[in-house]
Parts: structure tokens; sequence; C-alpha cells
């Protein structure tokens, strides 16, 4: 596995240093090579615009509680769908119902017209829904590198016995493996720590960590649990320029984040949620003007919004 003595693993400092000395071209070219190794699958953006995945009069119950109330909205190929609502309006209930977390008790979810309901949650990331959580979940002793390359095995075809063995197959999986992680931390701003253990880098690298990690399993869909919470200002300015960036490289994103600034920034389209209904659906401008939306949104703090 790769580690900190791993020759495939820039010294701290090397990449960048590599990167200044490029000539405007050999950046640009440079800067190619690693969108592609990101997204190899390029096919998905011929379809953008169409229906990825479907929210289908979905109800989740918790005994007497109803998280979820027959809720029904379409991601779209290629955009950037932002999920808002107050606190407790079932945003995290709709990511859990949508990843194999929960199971709806009434309604469907569907990806490309596959229904996800008797689909384990493994089997969900192989069919390519990935997600980041709320609260950070990462290998803290593995290294950067190795979070990322833990998340490609989703991908890997060869079975335990061609691992144990160590087929030709097996090494070279490893090896693209390492290669695209590399290309990923690069993406997300981060390969300069790639050999330091995930428990020691910044708050601000462990959230861009969780999204590679999250890329790495060549996901259609990636889902973002609330992934500006705790930053500052310009740090989420940043991750708007990362999250249109992995968009425009091919990915369709569902977004779930409190702060309704980034929300109107960064997205495409936006669901409101409160209290388990859909109350409004559309564009930010639309949104922004729902009365509805406001109304729920009253009194709400401009920055505890979402
Ligand atoms: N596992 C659970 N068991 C019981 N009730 C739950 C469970 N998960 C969520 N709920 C309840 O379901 C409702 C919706 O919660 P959910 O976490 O989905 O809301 P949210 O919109 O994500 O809120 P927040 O913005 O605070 O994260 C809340 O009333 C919550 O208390």
């Amino acid at each position: 596995m790769a580690g900190a003595d791993n020759p495939d693993v820039p010294a701290e400092g090397g990449l960048v240093a590599e990167l200044e000395q490029m000539t405007e071209a050999e950046l640009a070219e440079h800067q190619a090579e690693v969108a592609e190794a990101v997204a190899p699958d390029r096919e998905i953006q011929a379809e953008v615009g169409q229906t990825l995945l479907e929210v289908d009069d979905v109800t989740v119950r918790f005994g007497g509680l109803v998280a979820l109330d027959a809720v029904s909205f379409s991601i779209r190929r290629g955009e950037i769908l932002g999920l808002i609502g107050p606190n407790g309006a079932g945003k995290t209930t709709c990511f859990n119902a949508m990843t194999g977390v929960y199971r709806p008790s009434s309604g469907q979810v569907r990806l490309e017209g596959e229904a996800l309901g008797k689909v384990s949650k493994h089997g969900i990331t192989q069919l390519g829904v990935a997600r980041t959580f709320q609260n950070i979940r990462l290998f803290g002793e593995m290294t950067a590198l190795e979070n990322v390359v833990v998340g490609t095995d989703a991908r890997h075809k060869t079975g335990v016995l061609g691992a144990l063995v160590r087929s030709a197959r097996h090494r070279r999986e490893e090896r693209d493996a390492v290669d695209r992680s590399m290309a990923l931390l690069e993406f997300v701003g981060i390969a300069d720590r790639a050999a330091d253990k995930a428990k020691n880098l910044p708050y601000g690298y462990q959230r861009r960590l969780e999204i590679a990690r999250g890329l790495a399993t060549e996901p259609k869909l990636l889902c973002l649990d609330e992934p500006a919470a705790g930053f500052n200002p310009q740090e989420k300015e940043e991750l708007m320029g990362l999250i249109r960036k992995i968009r425009d490289d091919g990915y369709t994103v569902l977004l779930i984040e409190h702060d309704m600034k980034l929300v109107m920034g960064v997205t495409d389209r936006i669901v409101v949620l409160e209290f388990g209904k859909k109350i409004a659906e559309g564009l930010p401008a639309e949104i922004r003007e729902n009365p509805a939306v406001i109304a729920a949104y009253l009194g709400v703090p401009d920055d505890d919004v979402a």
C-alpha cells in the first residue's frame, strides 16, 4: 500500500515546486491530464440534463415521527442540486434514504431507472452514488493518499484470489489506483500533504480529502452533506470553486448546505424541505423570491439557513 516511503508519493512541496516551474502551456496540459484522470468516464457529459436519480413519493417514518413525507424530485445529470430547509426539515434523512442507510417506509429511489430499495449501501456505492458526512469520517491513522486509494476499491475488478496471488491485473489496478488518487488529491488542492496521516491534516484539508475519497469511487452522483461546516468566508469561496470544478468535470452533485450565500452562489437548482415536506423547487433566483420559502426561513439568521 502507498505510504510515506512510497516512491509514488511526491516529497512534501515537490509537486508545488514542479508546478511552479511549468510554462503556462505545460500547466494547462498537466491540468487537463489531472481532470481526465479524475473523471475517466467521459460519456456522462453526453447525457447532461437527463434524469439521473429520482426520489419518488418517498416517506420515511421513525415510529410516530414522519421525517420525510411523500417527497418527490429528480436530479439531472451534470447539475449541482441544492437540498435546503430549516433544522430538522428532513435533508439528512433524504440523503440517508438515497444512500441505503434508511429504507423508505413507502415510495422509491431510482438511479438510472433502477430501484434502490433492496440494494445494499455498498451496492449503491458501486452503482454510482457517493457521499460525504456532516461529521468527517476518515481513516485517521492512514495517509491522505491511502484514504483515497481505499475509495477506489469500489471500482476494482480483481477478486480476493487475484489479490492474494498479486496477479498482473491486481498489480496494475493498484498502480492505477495510486496514480488516480494522486490526481484526485491534486484536483481538490491537497496533494502537498499526500503522505501525511489524515488525523494530522488541517480541518479544511480533511473536508477536501473526504470529497477526494468520494470522487475515488467514480460516482455518477456525489452527495455532499454540509461540506462548508466550520469554514471561514475565504474557505467557503474556495469550496464553491471546487464544487463548480467537480460539476464542470462531468459529475453531478447534490449539496446540503447551511450557508444560504453558498447555496445560492453555486447551485443550478434548489429543492426546499420543511417539516419533511417539499415546499418549493426551482432556480436559485426563484427560490429566493418564493413566499413559502421566505416564510419557512422567517426569523432564521442568514448564516444559519439551509
Ligand atoms: N434515526 C432517527 N430516529 C428518530 N428520529 C430521527 C432520526 N433521524 C432523524 N430523525 C428526526 O427526523 C427529522 C428530520 O431530521 P433530519 O436530520 O433529516 O433533518 P435535517 O434537515 O437534516 O436537519 P439538520 O439541518 O438539523 O441536520 C427530525 O425531527 C429528526 O429529529
